[in-house]
Protein backbone atom coordinates (compact mmCIF):
# COMPACT_ATOMS: atom_id res chain seq x y z
CA UNK A 1 0.00 0.00 0.00
CA UNK A 2 1.37 3.88 -0.95
CA UNK A 3 1.64 5.76 2.20
CA UNK A 4 1.92 9.68 2.31
CA UNK A 5 3.39 11.66 5.34
CA UNK A 6 0.86 14.51 6.60
CA UNK A 7 3.20 16.43 8.94
CA UNK A 8 0.22 17.52 11.61
CA UNK A 9 -0.40 16.22 14.92
CA UNK A 10 -4.31 17.27 15.01
CA UNK A 11 -6.30 14.27 15.17
CA UNK A 12 -9.62 15.41 13.27
CA UNK A 13 -7.14 16.56 10.22
CA UNK A 14 -5.48 12.87 10.68
CA UNK A 15 -8.98 11.85 10.40
CA UNK A 16 -9.86 13.76 7.46
CA UNK A 17 -7.53 12.85 5.19
CA UNK A 18 -7.76 8.96 5.95
CA UNK A 19 -11.55 9.19 4.48
CA UNK A 20 -10.15 11.16 1.57
CA UNK A 21 -6.77 9.05 0.38
CA UNK A 22 -8.89 5.94 1.35
CA UNK A 23 -10.41 5.94 -1.53
CA UNK A 24 -7.03 5.64 -3.31
CA UNK A 25 -5.89 3.16 -0.83
CA UNK A 26 -3.30 5.34 0.24
CA UNK A 27 -2.52 5.14 3.91
CA UNK A 28 -1.78 8.34 5.92
CA UNK A 29 0.89 8.44 8.60
CA UNK A 30 0.89 11.52 10.41
CA UNK A 31 3.38 12.91 13.08
CA UNK A 32 1.09 11.40 15.94
CA UNK A 33 2.39 7.73 14.30
CA UNK A 34 6.20 8.41 14.03
CA UNK A 35 8.63 6.98 16.93
CA UNK A 36 10.69 9.83 16.97
CA UNK A 37 9.54 12.99 18.64
CA UNK A 38 9.31 15.57 16.15
CA UNK A 39 9.55 19.26 17.85
CA UNK A 40 6.63 21.49 16.81
CA UNK A 41 7.01 23.67 13.24
CA UNK A 42 6.40 27.05 14.56
CA UNK A 43 3.35 28.77 12.72
CA UNK A 44 5.32 32.21 12.16
CA UNK A 45 3.71 33.10 9.16
CA UNK A 46 1.07 35.47 8.34
CA UNK A 47 -1.41 33.48 5.87
CA UNK A 48 -1.97 30.44 5.31
CA UNK A 49 0.36 29.44 2.65
CA UNK A 50 2.99 30.90 4.62
CA UNK A 51 2.51 28.00 7.27
CA UNK A 52 1.51 25.24 5.38
CA UNK A 53 5.00 25.69 3.25
CA UNK A 54 6.99 26.00 6.68
CA UNK A 55 5.10 22.80 7.78
CA UNK A 56 5.70 20.95 5.14
CA UNK A 57 8.98 21.72 4.09
CA UNK A 58 10.53 21.51 7.65
CA UNK A 59 9.30 17.71 8.33
CA UNK A 60 10.34 17.50 4.33
CA UNK A 61 14.17 18.53 5.36
CA UNK A 62 14.44 16.59 8.43
CA UNK A 63 13.26 13.25 7.09
CA UNK A 64 14.09 13.61 3.66
CA UNK A 65 11.01 12.13 2.33
CA UNK A 66 7.67 13.74 0.61
CA UNK A 67 5.69 15.42 3.18
CA UNK A 68 2.29 17.04 2.74
CA UNK A 69 1.25 19.52 5.42
CA UNK A 70 -2.53 21.48 5.81
CA UNK A 71 -2.83 24.82 7.56
CA UNK A 72 -6.56 25.75 7.78
CA UNK A 73 -8.78 27.99 9.15
CA UNK A 74 -12.42 29.80 9.53
CA UNK A 75 -13.03 33.05 8.21
CA UNK A 76 -15.76 35.44 9.31
CA UNK A 77 -17.08 37.87 7.51
CA UNK A 78 -18.77 40.03 10.55
CA UNK A 79 -15.62 39.30 12.09
CA UNK A 80 -13.34 40.55 9.46
CA UNK A 81 -12.05 37.46 8.67
CA UNK A 82 -10.93 36.53 12.00
CA UNK A 83 -10.44 33.47 13.91
CA UNK A 84 -8.38 33.47 9.87
CA UNK A 85 -5.05 31.88 10.47
CA UNK A 86 -5.47 32.15 14.30
CA UNK A 87 -8.21 29.64 14.64
CA UNK A 88 -6.23 26.86 16.67
CA UNK A 89 -5.20 29.12 19.45
CA UNK A 90 -8.39 31.93 18.96
CA UNK A 91 -9.17 31.50 22.48
CA UNK A 92 -5.39 31.58 23.58
CA UNK A 93 -4.73 27.87 24.00
CA UNK A 94 -3.67 25.69 21.03
CA UNK A 95 -6.33 23.32 19.82
CA UNK A 96 -9.32 23.78 22.66
CA UNK A 97 -12.28 23.21 20.49
CA UNK A 98 -14.85 23.63 23.25
CA UNK A 99 -12.99 27.49 24.00
CA UNK A 100 -12.48 28.31 20.53
CA UNK A 101 -16.51 27.58 19.76
CA UNK A 102 -17.30 29.31 22.46
CA UNK A 103 -15.22 32.77 21.80
CA UNK A 104 -17.47 32.33 18.19
CA UNK A 105 -20.58 31.92 19.61
CA UNK A 106 -20.47 34.69 22.34
CA UNK A 107 -18.79 37.16 19.01
CA UNK A 108 -21.47 36.36 17.65
CA UNK A 109 -24.30 36.85 19.69
CA UNK A 110 -27.35 39.06 18.65
CA UNK A 111 -26.09 38.59 14.93
CA UNK A 112 -28.64 37.19 12.68
CA UNK A 113 -28.14 34.68 10.61
CA UNK A 114 -27.82 36.20 7.24
CA UNK A 115 -24.93 37.87 8.71
CA UNK A 116 -22.97 35.22 9.93
CA UNK A 117 -21.39 34.16 6.51
CA UNK A 118 -18.44 32.26 6.57
CA UNK A 119 -15.54 30.47 4.71
CA UNK A 120 -13.51 27.44 5.80
CA UNK A 121 -10.36 27.79 3.76
CA UNK A 122 -7.24 25.25 3.46
CA UNK A 123 -3.51 26.02 1.78
CA UNK A 124 -2.17 22.14 1.20
CA UNK A 125 1.78 22.48 0.51
CA UNK A 126 3.33 19.59 -0.82
CA UNK A 127 7.28 19.28 -0.56
CA UNK A 128 9.45 17.27 -1.98
CA UNK A 129 13.24 17.37 -1.20
CA UNK A 130 14.89 19.08 -3.78
CA UNK A 131 11.93 20.28 -5.76
CA UNK A 132 10.02 23.34 -5.57
CA UNK A 133 6.74 23.44 -3.34
CA UNK A 134 3.70 23.00 -4.50
CA UNK A 135 0.75 25.05 -2.65
CA UNK A 136 -3.30 24.44 -3.25
CA UNK A 137 -6.02 25.97 -2.21
CA UNK A 138 -9.60 24.53 -1.45
CA UNK A 139 -12.68 26.88 0.13
CA UNK A 140 -15.92 25.96 1.66
CA UNK A 141 -18.66 28.93 2.05
CA UNK A 142 -21.50 28.48 4.40
CA UNK A 143 -22.43 29.92 8.08
CA UNK A 144 -22.20 29.67 11.72
CA UNK A 145 -25.70 28.30 13.25
CA UNK A 146 -26.05 29.46 16.91
CA UNK A 147 -25.73 26.58 18.77
CA UNK A 148 -23.53 23.55 18.52
CA UNK A 149 -24.50 20.55 16.19
CA UNK A 150 -23.57 16.96 15.62
CA UNK A 151 -20.78 14.96 16.82
CA UNK A 152 -18.66 13.96 13.97
CA UNK A 153 -15.54 16.24 12.71
CA UNK A 154 -13.60 18.55 14.60
CA UNK A 155 -12.90 21.85 15.70
CA UNK A 156 -15.69 24.41 14.36
CA UNK A 157 -17.50 22.02 12.71
CA UNK A 158 -20.63 21.86 14.91
CA UNK A 159 -21.02 25.30 14.33
CA UNK A 160 -20.68 25.57 10.39
CA UNK A 161 -23.23 24.57 7.97
CA UNK A 162 -22.07 24.61 3.98
CA UNK A 163 -24.20 26.39 1.90
CA UNK A 164 -26.75 24.45 0.54
CA UNK A 165 -27.12 21.81 3.79
CA UNK A 166 -29.69 21.34 6.25
CA UNK A 167 -26.67 20.00 8.70
CA UNK A 168 -23.91 21.10 10.02
CA UNK A 169 -20.46 19.90 9.11
CA UNK A 170 -20.49 17.50 12.00
CA UNK A 171 -23.49 16.03 11.72
CA UNK A 172 -21.93 14.74 8.07
CA UNK A 173 -20.16 11.54 7.56
CA UNK A 174 -16.42 11.65 6.96
CA UNK A 175 -17.19 10.75 3.30
CA UNK A 176 -19.96 13.75 2.88
CA UNK A 177 -17.14 16.19 4.77
CA UNK A 178 -14.46 14.64 1.98
CA UNK A 179 -16.43 15.59 -0.62
CA UNK A 180 -17.25 19.38 0.57
CA UNK A 181 -14.58 20.46 2.46
CA UNK A 182 -11.51 23.00 2.00
CA UNK A 183 -9.64 20.12 2.87
CA UNK A 184 -11.41 17.72 0.51
CA UNK A 185 -10.99 19.80 -2.18
CA UNK A 186 -7.46 21.55 -1.59
CA UNK A 187 -6.13 18.30 -2.06
CA UNK A 188 -8.62 17.82 -5.68
CA UNK A 189 -6.82 20.68 -6.49
CA UNK A 190 -3.38 19.16 -5.94
CA UNK A 191 -4.31 15.78 -7.04
CA UNK A 192 -4.91 17.44 -10.58
CA UNK A 193 -1.83 19.34 -10.59
CA UNK A 194 0.90 16.58 -9.93
CA UNK A 195 -0.88 14.75 -12.98
CA UNK A 196 -0.75 17.58 -15.16
CA UNK A 197 2.72 17.95 -14.65
CA UNK A 198 3.31 14.78 -15.25
CA UNK A 199 4.23 13.84 -12.09
CA UNK A 200 1.98 10.68 -11.24
CA UNK A 201 -0.10 10.93 -8.26
CA UNK A 202 0.41 10.06 -4.89
O1 LIG B 1 -14.31 22.70 12.30
C1 LIG B 1 -13.30 22.64 11.67
N1 LIG B 1 -13.24 21.81 10.59
C2 LIG B 1 -12.21 21.74 9.77
O2 LIG B 1 -12.21 20.98 8.81
C3 LIG B 1 -11.12 22.61 10.09
N2 LIG B 1 -9.97 22.83 9.49
C4 LIG B 1 -9.33 23.73 10.24
N3 LIG B 1 -10.07 24.10 11.29
C5 LIG B 1 -9.71 25.06 12.36
O3 LIG B 1 -8.49 25.66 12.03
C6 LIG B 1 -7.43 25.17 12.86
C7 LIG B 1 -6.27 24.76 12.00
O4 LIG B 1 -5.07 25.32 12.46
P1 LIG B 1 -3.72 24.70 11.91
O5 LIG B 1 -3.80 24.58 10.43
O6 LIG B 1 -2.57 25.38 12.50
O7 LIG B 1 -3.76 23.21 12.46
P2 LIG B 1 -3.53 22.65 13.91
O8 LIG B 1 -2.67 23.57 14.72
O9 LIG B 1 -4.84 22.28 14.45
O10 LIG B 1 -2.69 21.31 13.57
P3 LIG B 1 -1.28 21.22 12.77
O11 LIG B 1 -1.62 20.65 11.42
O12 LIG B 1 -0.71 22.59 12.66
O13 LIG B 1 -0.45 20.26 13.58
C8 LIG B 1 -8.01 23.93 13.55
O14 LIG B 1 -7.39 23.67 14.79
C9 LIG B 1 -9.47 24.31 13.67
O15 LIG B 1 -9.63 25.19 14.74
C10 LIG B 1 -11.18 23.42 11.21
N4 LIG B 1 -12.25 23.43 12.02
MG1 LIG C 1 -1.11 24.45 13.89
Amino acid sequence: MRKILVATKNKGKVADFKAIFDRDKIEVISLLDLDASIDDIEETGETFSENAILKAEGIAEKLNIPVLADDSGLSVDYLDGRPGVYSARYAGIDQDDQRNNDKLLSELEGVPLSERTATFICALAFAVPGEETVVKYGKCHGVIVEEPVGENGFGYDPLFMADGYDRTMAQLSADEKAQISHRGRALVALAEWLKLEGKGGF
